[in-house]
């Protein structure tokens, strides 16, 4: 992967070791060394210390103390070398699967976010991954198009928002816990949205995506509509959408609806950058206990029938439905807890995952003006 810049002033003495030790250490996400996915973007020598830049094409702050301390061990192995300090950052570069759908204004890299049926903890999951993409630096937009059932307005204490409209063309959207969002449930009462079909619907989620004031994302997660109808595939042809994200529950109906969407993303030549497995397993808040009562490897199963990644799997827990019934998600609400931890390995595999795909070139890439 090349890096933006890179700014090499160490001697040849020392450049050789350096480059070594830095490329040893593979990056968990992306699985190559620091040097080969073009992070090291600065070495210079200051008396005995090592003044070390890395840019990641990832989010990851959240990681950056535990790979300062494990470079710090191993490059001070080297002569000459006595201490490091590193300067971290990351920078997303805009993307998109489909070439041929202009970007969306200020937003870099579209996830949807969809499940082959309802109730499985889609937006659940669409609301952390966005604030634990948040909570690793990035700056994020949630959509939610689940005409059938808006519940991000409720789970991110944001229900009485309304958008404005300053210049009649673009509309507001709500900041909730360091994150934009949109939702149909802004605009229209649970009753009008119902009666919405194929598409009216599709029409009108469309105009959500491209006519709210976003504001330099990184990342716009949209939350899909359950299923894998006209709805969903409009807008998968019609949003220049970077990966899908599957959510499934591991019952065997709850998995063959989760297959359906994997095939439609793979019809339209999105990546499905990997599945969501929520309420894998009971976790008794007494003793730790963990139980699996629908089995334990369906999202296993079903990643590795269709090649893609299993992202994670998170707790049947009734924290993660009161935390949403409160307005303030899990990743905010328990931020030290185990579950948020996984929801921030979740999303640094989709970031990591998504910057792969850009170095690899499968697709094409989107420049937009903000670059
Ligand atoms: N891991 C979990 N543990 C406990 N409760 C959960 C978990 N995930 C989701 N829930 C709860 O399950 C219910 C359904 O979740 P959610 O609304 O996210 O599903 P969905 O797939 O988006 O549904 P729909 O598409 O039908 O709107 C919510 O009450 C939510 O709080």
């Amino acid at each position: 992967m090349s890096s933006a810049s890179q700014d090499y002033r160490l001697s040849d003495a020392l450049l050789g070791p350096v480059l070594a030790t830095l490329n040893a250490y593979q990056d968990p996400y992306l699985k190559q060394g620091l040097v080969d996915a073009g992070c090291v973007t600065k070495l210079a020598m200051n008396g005995t210390q090592l003044q070390l830049g890395l840019v990641y094409p990832y989010p990851c702050e959240t990681q950056y103390r535990d790979t300062v301390m494990a470079l710090t061990q191993a490059l001070a192995k080297i002569d000459g070398i006595d201490e490091v300090e590193a300067e971290m950052d990351f920078k997303v570069k805009s993307y998109s699967a489909t070439g041929n759908i202009p970007p969306i204004p200020n937003v870099k890299q579209v996830i949807a976010v969809a499940s082959g049926k309802g109730g499985v903890g889609k937006s659940t999951t669409s609301v952390n991954l966005a604030l634990a993409l948040a909570a690793e630096g990035a700056n994020v937009g949630i959509l939610d198009a689940d005409i059938y059932g808006p519940s991000v307005p409720m789970m991110l204490g944001v229900t009485d928002f309304r958008p404005l409209s300053p210049d009649g063309k673009y509309m507001t959207c709500a900041n909730a816990h360091g994150i934009s969002a949109q939702s149909i449930g802004f605009l229209l009462t649970d009753d009008q949205a119902a009666v919405w079909r194929g598409p009216m619907a599709a029409g009108a989620l469309l105009q959500l995506v491209n006519e709210s004031l976003w504001q330099d994302l990184d990342y716009l997660v949209i939350d899909l509509p359950p299923g894998t109808g006209d709805i969903q595939l409009t807008l998968s042809q019609k949003v220049p959408v970077s990966g899908a994200v599957i959510v499934t529950t591991p019952q065997d109906i709850a998995l063959a609806d989760a297959q359906k969407g994997i095939s439609m993303f793979e019809k339209v030549n999105i990546p499905v950058l990997g599945v969501v497995e929520n309420m894998s397993f009971y976790l008794c808040p007494e003793c730790g206990h963990k139980e699996y009562p629908f089995g334990s490897d369906g999202g296993a199963r079903i990643a590795q029938r269709y090649n893609v990644p299993l992202l994670g799997a998170l707790p049947l827990n009734s924290n993660i439905r009161e935390n949403m019934d409160q307005g303030v998600p899990t990743v905010v609400a328990d931020a030290d807890g185990e579950v948020a931890a996984i929801y921030r390995d979740i999303a640094r595999k989709v970031a990591a995952s998504l910057a792969l795909q850009q170095q690899q070139g499968t697709v094409s890439i989107a420049i937009s003006e903000e670059e």
